[in-house]
């Protein structure tokens, strides 16, 4: 079983961990390990049958020194303060990391969204977004979605805000429907870059990503698109997970077909083509040569560590690897493309409908994956470079040091106000 480590912990950690290779005042990077503001509030609703129901809701904004807040809502029984401390403090290293003009911020509504009618879910998102109207803005705040939200909890939003300031104003929120000011390639986006960062560190390795066995653990968004972009690189997936559980096939599967069953029943497991069903856990520990954690914080600990077998993991989940976790991995020579790069598609994505919206001019899809995949590579070439250049122990390591030193330049070269 994995060990529920503290997220926000996590991140100090991984923060500290870079710290010691880098020449930034202590002070700094004590400022750089807590969030500017975090809202917490309570959102009472009508529920269908008319009574009141009143839930927690969160929104932490962690650091806006590099530009406007940014980051994801997330709507899940699990959602508390300092998770989303943790989330957003992850939303700021990983903008700086791809090198767009963002700090970092996330949300969340602690309830599970399928013990609610869609009506009920809109009422709660607008309550939410009444609530956070004073905080948000297309210069200040700009949400997205996480898990459990998506297009249609974006078009809410959007709209509420709009509503509510007499406006239009889309770059408000990203991640919306095509035809509500969303960007081509944004529902794809988290996924792409895991697969684009797979693609380049086996490319490092001197190693094919074709025939690569994977595995993937959580197949929803960032899971589902990573594997079928995967399989499109001619990689094996070999077997994914949900909530349910996981399916297998050593053969490999057609990751798209199983995508559709799963939004046909609800689940991957019972897919007509697995020779096996396996549990969370096996999954995570198959011999194969591209791990993908793909669903949420604390999947991997120590313990699990120490059984894994895959050569490389991409983070397409955030967290998913607790600190004792990254330690075994460094012991045992595997290679972490941490998530604050590998799935750093989603909000440059994100950077790009909000550019979209501001210019009202909007681009194909080949543009919008053009220009991802410029920024992913980019943003590799840079971890290597830094992970080689100071000798450092993982590349974790090598993304916050990158990424802490374009946070700490553009805090000193602000200048000292007040
Ligand atoms: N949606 C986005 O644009 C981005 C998402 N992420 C991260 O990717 C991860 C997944 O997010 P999404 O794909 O958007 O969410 P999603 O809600 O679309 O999918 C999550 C999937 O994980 C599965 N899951 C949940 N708990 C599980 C468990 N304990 N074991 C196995 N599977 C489990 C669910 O059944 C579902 O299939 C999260 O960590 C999220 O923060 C990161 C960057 C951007
Ligand atoms: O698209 C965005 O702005 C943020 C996506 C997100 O929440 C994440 O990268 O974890």
């Amino acid at each position: 079983m994995s060990d529920q480590a503290n997220p926000f912990e996590s991140l100090q950690e991984q923060i500290d961990d870079a710290a010691a290779h880098l020449d930034v005042d202590a002070g700094l990077i004590e400022r750089l390990k807590n969030p500017e503001r975090v809202l917490e509030t309570n959102l009472t609703v009508e529920r269908d049958d008319g009574t009141l129901e009143t839930v927690r809701a969160y929104r932490s904004q962690f650091n806006g020194d590099r530009g406007p807040y940014k980051g994801g809502i997330r709507y899940h029984p699990d959602v508390n303060m300092d998770e989303v401390k943790a989330l957003s403090g992850w939303m700021v290293y990983k903008c700086a990391v791809v090198d767009i003009p963002y700090g970092g911020g996330k949300g969340g509504i602690a309830i599970d969204p399928t013990d609610y009618s869609e009506t009920e879910l809109e009422r709660l998102t607008r309550a939410f977004a009444m609530e956070l109207r004073p905080l948000i803005g297309e210069d200040i705040d700009i949400p997205a979605p996480d898990v459990n939200t998506g297009q249609r909890e974006m078009n809410w939003i959007k709209d509420t805000y709009e509503k509510l300031e007499n406006t239009t104003a889309p770059g408000v929120i990203t991640g919306k429907a095509l035809d509500s000011g969303g960007s081509e390639g944004r529902v794809e986006a988290t996924g792409r870059s895991t697969m684009l960062a797979a693609r380049e560190m086996f490319d490092y390795l001197d190693r094919d990503i074709e025939g690569a066995t994977v595995a993937v653990q959580g197949y929803g968004n960032a899971g589902s698109v990573a594997a079928y972009l995967l399989d499109d690189l001619g990689a094996k997936i070999v077997a994914m997970s949900d909530t349910s559980g996981g399916t297998y096939s050593p053969d490999g599967f057609d990751a798209r077909e199983v995508k559709e069953f799963k939004s046909e029943t609800g689940s991957v497991v019972g897919y007509p083509e697995a020779t096996e069903e396996l549990t969370n856990e096996e999954l995570l520990a198959l011999d194969v040569d591209l791990l993908v954690p793909a669903a949420l914080e604390n999947a991997v600990d120590a313990d699990l560590a120490r059984e894994l077998r895959a050569d490389v993991v991409a983070e397409a989940a955030n967290g998913p690897l607790t600190p004792g976790a990254d330690e075994v991995l460094e012991e045992t020579d595997v290679y972490v493309l941490p998530d604050i790069f590998a799935n750093a598609g989603g909000v440059t994505v994100s950077y790009f409908e909000w550019v979209q919206n501001r210019q009202r001019f909007y681009w194909t899809e080949q543009r919008v994956n053009e220009e991802l995949e410029r920024l992913i590579c980019d943003a590799f070439d840079d971890l290597i470079e830094t992970y080689e250049e100071l000798d450092l122990p993982n590349l974790r390591t090598a993304a916050y040091v990158v990424a802490i030193q374009r946070v700490a330049n553009s805090y000193e070269e602000a200048g000292n106000w007040p």
